[in-house]
């Protein structure tokens, strides 16, 4: 405990709370977010924002905004810890930040990592993600032992992966709430897999990131657990409930729900097949997903 490192977490959601639990075994780590909260070590903006090291957890879709309101680079070192693709833009979270931060100050968070189990000290393994490894480093050095650290250089294959299988989890949460079976969803995730890395590779991510942690280790975990918000949506889907119902019963961020729609219109841009992906995106928009299957299955 204690060490004289000034670090913080920024947004208190389900996975900012785990951070700084985690964090907190090694070091103080504070955190704030948009709403106060009884967290020990919760401080106020401005404090967090004197902090040289930096985790982002906000959802995917408000980074740029928050970064446009609030944010000034002082030579903070940065772990971005969200998943996602902005939709509209179709920016990855390292172009957004590359705007506000020097690329040898960022770094992103990947890996199976659910926070409720973070949240009991059950042992996970990440994988922190960045052009820069010294930094890389000094970021793993915080995590406590029940949390493995890995380190890569491959940015935005860590981000692909990160961002895809949450529309992945959506259509096999939709396979299992639809009762396909254990085939199909086997299939479907190993599809999904190939889909993601085809859709990785045009934007420069490396093979070996499919196959670790970031990839099929998230996936996995994702696509075959009802911890799983992303999953969760597509039972929902599965039963005929509307987007707008289920989400707001969730209360928090499904980010496959925002990313598939970006990967939709990046597949179009560049013509990239990802069958997968562009039928979740139909079904939130309204399609039937026994049609969908059926499409899939026929393509
Ligand atoms: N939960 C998990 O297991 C994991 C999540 N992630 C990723 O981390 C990111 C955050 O997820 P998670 O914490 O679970 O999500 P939650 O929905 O639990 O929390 C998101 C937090 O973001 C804050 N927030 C939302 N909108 C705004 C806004 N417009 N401006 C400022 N703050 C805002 C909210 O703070 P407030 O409560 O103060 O309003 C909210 O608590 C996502 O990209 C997710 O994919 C990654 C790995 C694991
Ligand atoms: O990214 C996660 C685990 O690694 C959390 O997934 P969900 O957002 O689907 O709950």
């Amino acid at each position: 405990m204690g060490k004289s490192v000034s670090i913080a977490v920024i947004g208190a959601g389900k996975w900012g709370q785990a951070l700084q639990f985690a964090l907190s075994f090694t070091l103080t780590c504070k955190i704030t977010s948009r709403h106060i909260k009884p967290i020990e070590n919760f401080v106020s903006l401005e404090e967090a924002l004197k902090c040289e090291y930096l985790i982002f957890a906000l959802p995917a879709q408000v980074v740029r905004g928050w970064l446009e309101a609030h944010f000034t680079f002082r030579g903070q070192k940065i772990l971005v810890a969200a998943k996602g693709i902005e939709q509209g833009s179709g920016s990855f979270l390292n172009e957004i930040f590359a705007h506000y931060v020097p690329e040898d100050h960022l770094s992103f968070l990947s890996g199976p990592s659910f926070a409720s189990e973070v949240m009991q000290g059950l042992p996970t393994a990440v994988v922190i993600n960045s052009s820069n490894e010294t930094l890389s480093k000094e970021f793993a050095a915080f995590f406590p032992s029940f949390i493995k650290t890995y380190t890569s250089k491959d940015v935005i294959g860590a981000e692909v992966c990160g961002a895809y299988k949450n529309v992945l989890a959506i259509a096999s949460g939709i396979c299992d709430g639809l009762k396909l079976g254990n085939n199909a969803r086997a299939s479907l995730i190993a599809r999904g897999l190939v889909e993601m890395r085809r859709f990785g590779k045009y934007f420069g991510a490396h093979d070996e990131t499919f196959l670790g942690l970031s990839g099929a280790g998230d996936l996995f975990l994702t696509a075959s657990s009802t911890l799983s918000r992303n999953y969760r949506v597509g039972l929902f889907l599965a039963e005929g409930k509307k987007l707008e119902t289920i989400l707001e019963e969730l209360g928090e961020v499904a980010e496959g729900v925002f990313t598939s729609e970006a990967i939709f219109e990046l597949s179009a841009k560049h013509m990239i097949y990802t069958p997968i992906a562009h039928e979740i995106a139909l079904i939130l928009k309204g399609k039937e997903p026994r049609i969908s299957v059926k499409d899939l299955l026929s393509d």
